[in-house]
């Protein structure tokens, strides 16, 4: 069953596709990555995932998995003896770390994405404000699950470090078309250099998408028509 191909639907733009590659490179597992085209859906796509339609996909042998965060804990517990465990060792540990996870899809990718939205100064500066403040939460939680050690997960990347970094090209895309920094050393000090190093992992690096073709893309989706 752990030895079928696997595949992902999904397209080189998206947060959530993000986490399942990045969850498989670092159980060294090969995939094909099969790229809808931005605008339309595939057959593939609407027969593997029939009730959301969306991505990303995880095709295993003929069996699909949807939902980002449910793929990221299917890989690991499929791929349980290859590379290192994606989720804590104890259900507290889990618990918490599933908590910040869908905070992060729920609230906190909402908020930065009403800084793209915002129409006129005093909206994005509000905006702004309300991502800074779910940062500090955010910075609170790294502290304190971390224990000291470099992710989330430990020495590790894991599964809460995949949910939030797989956020990070979207953030970084955020403060340069808002020419403002959410998260850096003088105010989120444990975050920034965790950024640092999520983003310099082999395991990341090759799925993490450039800031200025994500800012572009960006543009043109949160452009608003004309009036
Ligand atoms: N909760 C889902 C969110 C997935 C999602 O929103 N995917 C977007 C692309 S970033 C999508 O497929 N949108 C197409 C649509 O909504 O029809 C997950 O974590 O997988």
């Amino acid at each position: 069953m752990a030895s079928e191909q696997v595949k992902v639907i999904g397209a080189w733009a998206s947060p959530f596709v993000m986490r399942p590659r990045v969850a498989l490179n670092l159980k060294s597992i090969p995939y094909e990555f099969l790229e809808e085209t931005f605008g339309s859906k595939s057959e593939l796509l609407l027969k593997s995932n029939p009730v959301q339609k969306k991505i990303p996909v995880l095709l295993h042998g003929d069996k699909p998995v949807c939902e980002s965060s449910i793929i990221v804990e299917y890989i690991d517990e499929t791929w349980s003896t290859s590379g290192p465990s994606l989720l804590p060792s104890t259900p507290y540990d889990r618990a918490i770390a599933r908590f910040w996870a869908s905070y992060l899809d729920e609230k906190w990718f909402r908020s930065l994405r009403s800084i793209l939205k915002a129409e006129g100064e005093e909206e994005k500066k509000a905006a702004i404000a309300q991502v800074e403040e779910e940062n500090s939460f955010i910075e609170k939680a790294f502290i304190d699950c971390s224990k000291g050690k470099a992710f989330f997960n430990g020495e590790h990347i894991g599964y809460l470090d995949i949910a939030f970094g797989s956020f990070l090209g979207w953030l970084r895309a955020t403060e340069l078309l808002s020419g403002h920094k959410l998260v850096d050393e003088a105010k989120t000090p444990s975050l920034s250099k965790w950024a640092e190093q999520f983003c310099n992992d082999p395991a990341v690096k090759p799925v993490m998408p450039d800031t200025a073709k994500l800012a572009e893309f960006a543009k043109k989706i949160f452009a608003k028509p004309p009036a």
